[in-house]
């Protein structure tokens, strides 16, 4: 079985993404590239890092009128992503577009809560419900609408693999005990995220900002190796 942790290479730097890519490869399932490194250098970048030949996860979190969505996901398709995201607040007929519009064995997940937010920022945007019941109500209408799965913290992830249990869950915000946080605020460790039901650990800066990405790669995915099974009961 590969290994359910991905890199997050957030760089602009076409040939520091390159380097950490070929740097982590032997320890991790894939590699996630987001707004940072798609902004910089485009398809042709993301290219040129799916030619090393570890599964690519394009975090992009479309979020538009599904029309739009729709044909931006039809383009990414020459890409041949493994997982693409689109924001589950864009609603259920662009949930839907963009499933539609995915190829063949690309799995669309939808972003619930950002794992930078807590219920004081839900708040300030309008949303009364906590982080877990608002990922909840969104994990049904990805769900509903056609989606593979969702992304969401490792707080919330063991009821998300309850409600669904065929679903692919994405869990980012993850932190070995003792590492910064950074910006992340709903956050957990690699192995307790895998037990409560993560199908894709996402770890960033706890391995691209280390002094050896390579080591940091391997005690983490070492670590997933010790985890023990699912044991949700939410
Ligand atoms: O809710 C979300 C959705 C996506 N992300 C992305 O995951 C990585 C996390 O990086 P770290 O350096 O490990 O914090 C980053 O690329 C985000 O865009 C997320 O953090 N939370």
């Amino acid at each position: 079985m590969s290994s359910p942790l991905f890199v997050a290479i957030d760089t602009p730097a076409l040939d520091q993404a390159l380097a950490l890519a070929s740097a982590v490869t032997a320890h991790v399932g894939g590699v996630k590239l987001g707004l940072e490194f798609f902004a910089a250098n485009g398809p042709a970048g993301v290219a040129r890092v799916a030619a090393m030949g570890l599964p690519v996860f394009l975090d992009l979190k479309l979020h538009d009128i599904p029309n739009t969505v729709g044909k931006a996901v039809a383009a990414l398709t020459p890409l041949k992503p493994a997982v693409l995201t689109v924001h589950a607040a864009g609603g259920r007929a662009m949930l839907a577009a963009a499933k539609a519009a995915a190829p063949a064995g690309c799995k669309v997940v939808a972003v619930t809560v950002l794992t930078s937010l807590d219920s004081t920022d839900l708040a300030e945007v309008g949303v009364s419900a906590s982080p877990a019941e608002q990922v909840a109500r969104l994990a049904d209408l990805a769900r509903s609408a056609g989606c593979d799965g969702i992304v969401c913290s490792g707080e919330e992830v063991a009821a998300a693999a309850v409600r669904w249990p065929e679903g692919y869950f994405v869990v980012p915000g993850i932190r070995p005990a003792g590492s910064d946080v950074g910006d992340q605020k709903r956050v957990l460790t690699p192995p307790e995220a895998l037990a409560r039901g993560a199908s894709m650990l996402v770890v960033g800066r706890p391995i691209t900002a280390a002094s050896d990405p390579a080591e940091a790669a391997r005690s983490i995915a070492a670590s997933l190796d010790a985890a023990p099974a699912l044991t949700a009961t939410a």
